[in-house]
């Protein structure tokens, strides 16, 4: 469902991305490790079509299509979303304005709310102050209701407490059933929601240095650092 060919990305004329070759099938998870600033929220934001970021050189090919230089609004239609790391505060704009947006079933979205114990966030301003977890649940809650094929999830755990960390993998678990999503992580807390088979890649500067299962790869970072090993 997801094919990204030699993939080269400047973010400000620097060179961020040198050359990212990733796949996915259609109901894969991918789970992405790397150093800071080794390219991997860049990665995702560069799929998901923002327009800081540059592509140079390669293909993204999403179901079928080549969507290297697609608008945002049209990957999102063709099935793409995304959770960002840093999401912006949007004043003015409250929660269920943009849910209704992404799906025009109200009764849903209450139920889902309901669900994902969300009401009280729902006619808030977006993100505005929200705490850390709060963040997250919410930015989670909104692509459970955009429902997209491909789910882009840039570091879902971090500055989460335990009881949120539960929630938020449960989040997760639901999201990505059936369907495909890619998962950045830095303490690994998050794989335990996620199938066992889920692919691992790591990437260091701008480069996929190496793949394998993500619970075994994440295994031998823990134990040695991402640069153990053949590159593959
Ligand atoms: N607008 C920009 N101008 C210059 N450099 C940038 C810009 N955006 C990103 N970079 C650089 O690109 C590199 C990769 O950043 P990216 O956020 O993709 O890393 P990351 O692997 O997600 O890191 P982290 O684990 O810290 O979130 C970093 O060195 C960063 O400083």
């Amino acid at each position: 469902m997801l094919k990204v060919d030699n993939l080269v990305v400047k973010v400000d004329n620097k060179e961020i991305l040198k050359g990212i070759d990733f796949e996915l099938k259609d109901n894969e998870i991918g789970v992405i490790f790397g150093q800071n600033g080794s390219g991997k929220s860049t990665f995702l934001q560069t799929l998901m079509g923002f327009s800081d970021y540059k592509v140079k050189n390669g293909k993204i090919i999403f179901e079928n299509q080549n969507i290297a230089n697609e608008s945002i609004d049209k990957r999102a239609k063709l099935g793409m979303g995304i959770m960002l790391q840093k999401p912006p505060v949007i004043k003015g704009v409250k929660l269920i304005d943009v849910l209704k947006l992404l799906n025009n079933n109200e009764e849903e979205i209450l139920n889902l709310a309901k669900k994902y114990n969300m009401e009280s966030y729902l006619y808030r301003e977006i993100n505005k102050g929200f705490s850390g977890g709060e963040i997250k649940r919410s930015e989670l809650f909104s692509l459970i209701i955009q429902s997209p094929k491909l789910a882009l999830i840039d570091e879902p755990e971090s500055g989460v407490d335990v009881d949120n960390l539960k929630l938020i993998g449960e989040m997760i678990k639901n999201l990505i059933q059936n369907r495909s999503g890619i998962v950045i992580t830095h303490t690994g807390e998050i794989l335990k929601y996620l199938p066992d088979n889920s692919k691992g890649f790591i990437f260091e500067n701008g480069k996929v240095i190496k793949k394998g299962l993500a619970k075994e790869l994440f295994k031998d970072i823990k134990k040695f650092g991402f640069r153990r090993g053949d590159e593959s």
